[in-house]
């Protein structure tokens, strides 16, 4: 049988989302361990002023990509931009693209989603269902396509507790829901998404299952592979540890507490933290894409790409590792040593709210106001708590993954393609991925260089210095006010000092004697 690399030499492939933190990966290994692929076409949207071959051009940039540009300096040959808006009419594709891509084809993998937890459900159903129907459609002209491969998310079926490798009934006929929800303005919506979304926390989930169904139904059609990931971070080996380009999930939270903003979180310490490097799911669907289109299933494979059944590692220890290594490698400016505790009551985490966080910020705020400068702290911890509100969720909780087929396609593997498309979590050793995580959040996230951390340090040291002060300051003002004010109190503070007192003489006296 062919391995991996050779089934897609000469291959042209289809990408959604290639622009995403996912999508990059998936571009970035497949030109590194398949060099022979013929060709990846891209559909890229227009953004921010820039046109698609300039979003593409400046990714191709990104030190991600430093690796194959060493292997092959001549990559971007292989790179085929193709304009694409994905919630417009016909995927907003060109006739002459689309009649490119329906002669040329032979994978497509479908990344693109719109993976906030607020997003409006309008929108959330036009871009995660309504594309990925119209991408199905695009699917089926093809001539030469062999497999189709969705990205879904492992908390697609967030409301259950036991997740099996198989698509649920959909919480509602998605061409039902599409027809009503064409006729509703956007007020109608918003009232009505709670009583549609039911049990699952966001139209994100909700979306991505019924995503799920949409893609299921061509199962007749097409050759599908659906992947599952739980939570997915920084990349674990591939193109190097810790690489990571953004706020989402956990690295938010890593961030927000490496600098000393975050202070307290809602999270279960024993619940599992389904973690999943970004190589590791992405080694996995090529092996999918490999697997649909050598073997064809009859039926669309699912594959729950998750950590917890197999290697499992929890919040608590997600939060020792993470507050121990920003002591070791601190972030640059932090506003207050690093010390987050995460908690499942929700009146402790509200009191340490109070004290940790909007305390702090009043008090920086009044400063920034009385030094002619603009308060910022307090609208900075009002968009961190709307953005842990939100996934809170997640981390309070745990869910239990079946990933039978995830070990299935691991036992289809050549031994060399195992360790090129190295999938098997059992090898994770999670101290040291939290740790390389960490320093990737400092380093690709944040652009800050590794060679400034003794200034870092030093400005903890500083910040430790403060934090004493200013305690000493507030004890002996609170004293004070009592003092002053009050007989019993004065009474207690002679009594505590005269305690104080004779213990130093007790001490003093019983060294003298043993001298
Ligand atoms: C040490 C303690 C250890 C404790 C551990 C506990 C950790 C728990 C973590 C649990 C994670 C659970 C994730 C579950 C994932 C489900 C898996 C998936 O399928 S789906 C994949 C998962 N999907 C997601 O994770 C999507 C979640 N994100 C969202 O839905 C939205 O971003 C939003 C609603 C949070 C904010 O919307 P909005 O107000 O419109 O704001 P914008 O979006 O425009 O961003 C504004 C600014 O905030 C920045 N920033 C963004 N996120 C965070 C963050 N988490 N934090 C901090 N900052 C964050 C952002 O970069 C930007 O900065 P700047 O450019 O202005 O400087
Ligand atoms: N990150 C995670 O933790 C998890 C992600 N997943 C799934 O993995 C997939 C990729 O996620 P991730 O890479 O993190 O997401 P990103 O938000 O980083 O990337 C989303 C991609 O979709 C593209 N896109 C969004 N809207 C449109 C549109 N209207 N037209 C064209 N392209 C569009 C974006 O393009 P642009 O750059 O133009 O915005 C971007 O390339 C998603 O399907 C997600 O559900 C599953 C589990 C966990």
């Amino acid at each position: 049988m062919v391995s991996i690399a050779e089934y897609y030499a000469g291959k042209n492939v289809l990408i959604t989302g290639a622009t995403g933190f996912m999508g990059k990966v998936l571009v970035e290994k497949l030109l590194r361990s398949c060099p022979e692929v013929k060709a990846l076409y891209l559909l890229v949207r227009p953004k921010a002023g820039q046109s698609m071959q300039q979003r593409v051009s400046d990714m191709m940039k990104c030190k991600l990509f430093d690796r194959v540009r060493e292997d092959n300096p001549d990559f971007h040959q292989k790179i085929i931009p193709i304009s694409s808006e994905l919630i417009q009419p016909g995927l907003a594709i060109s006739p002459e693209d689309v009649e490119r891509l329906t002669a040329c084809i032979n994978i497509v993998f479908h990344c693109a989603a719109t993976i906030r937890f607020d997003e409006p459900l309008k929108h959330a159903l036009q871009l995660n269902v309504i594309a990925t129907q119209k991408l199905l459609s695009l699917a089926q002209q093809m001539h030469h396509l062999e497999a189709f491969i969705h990205i879904s998310t492992a908390y697609a079926n967030c409301n259950r507790r036991h997740i099996d490798e198989v698509i649920y009934p959909p919480p509602v006929e998605p061409k039902k829901l599409i027809e009503s929800l064409e006729w509703m303005d956007d007020g109608i919506v918003r009232d009505i998404t709670p009583r549609l979304i039911g049990t699952r926390p966001n139209t994100y989930t909700y979306t991505k299952a019924l995503a799920e169904y949409v893609v299921q139904q061509e199962q007749d059609k097409l050759n599908i592979g659906i992947i599952r990931p739980s939570i997915v971070g920084a990349s674990w080996q591939e193109p190097f540890p810790g690489w990571i380009d953004n706020f989402n999930g956990p690295s938010g939270v890593f961030i927000a507490a490496g600098k000393g903003i975050l202070r307290t979180m809602r999270a279960n310490n024993d619940a599992v933290a389904d973690l999943i490097p970004v190589d590791v799911v992405i080694n996995l669907t090529l092996a999918a894409g490999w697997y649909t289109a050598v073997h064809r299933p009859k039926n669309a494979v699912v594959y729950n790409c998750t950590t917890g059944g197999i290697n499992p590692f929890h919040w608590g220890e997600i939060e020792h590792h993470v507050m121990s290594s920003f002591k070791r490698n601190p972030l640059e400016q932090a506003f207050r040593r690093p010390n987050a505790n995460i908690t499942s009551n929700y009146l402790i985490n509200q009191y340490w709210i109070l004290v940790s966080h909007k305390f702090p910020a009043l008090i920086y705020d009044l400063f920034l106001r009385l030094s002619g400068q603009k308060p910022q702290m307090m609208r900075i911890f009002n968009r961190l708590h709307k953005a842990i509100g939100l996934l809170e969720y997640f981390s309070s909780q745990d869910w239990e993954w079946n990933s039978e087929n995830m070990t299935m396609l691991m036992n289809q593997l050549t031994p060399e393609d195992r360790k090129t498309f190295n999938f098997d979590v059992r090898q994770l050793n999670w101290p040291e991925y939290i740790e390389n995580y960490c320093i990737g959040t400092k380093k690709y996230v944040l652009n800050e260089d590794m060679s400034d951390i003794p200034a870092a340090r030093q400005h903890l040291r500083k910040l430790r210095n403060i934090r004493y002060t200013f305690n000493t300051l507030l004890v002996v003002f609170i004293w004070r006010v009592f003092i002053a004010r009050s007989q019993m109190a004065r009474n207690i503070w002679y009594f505590v000092v005269s305690l104080c007192f004779k213990f130093l003489s007790y001490f003093r006296a019983s060294s003298t004697i043993t001298n």
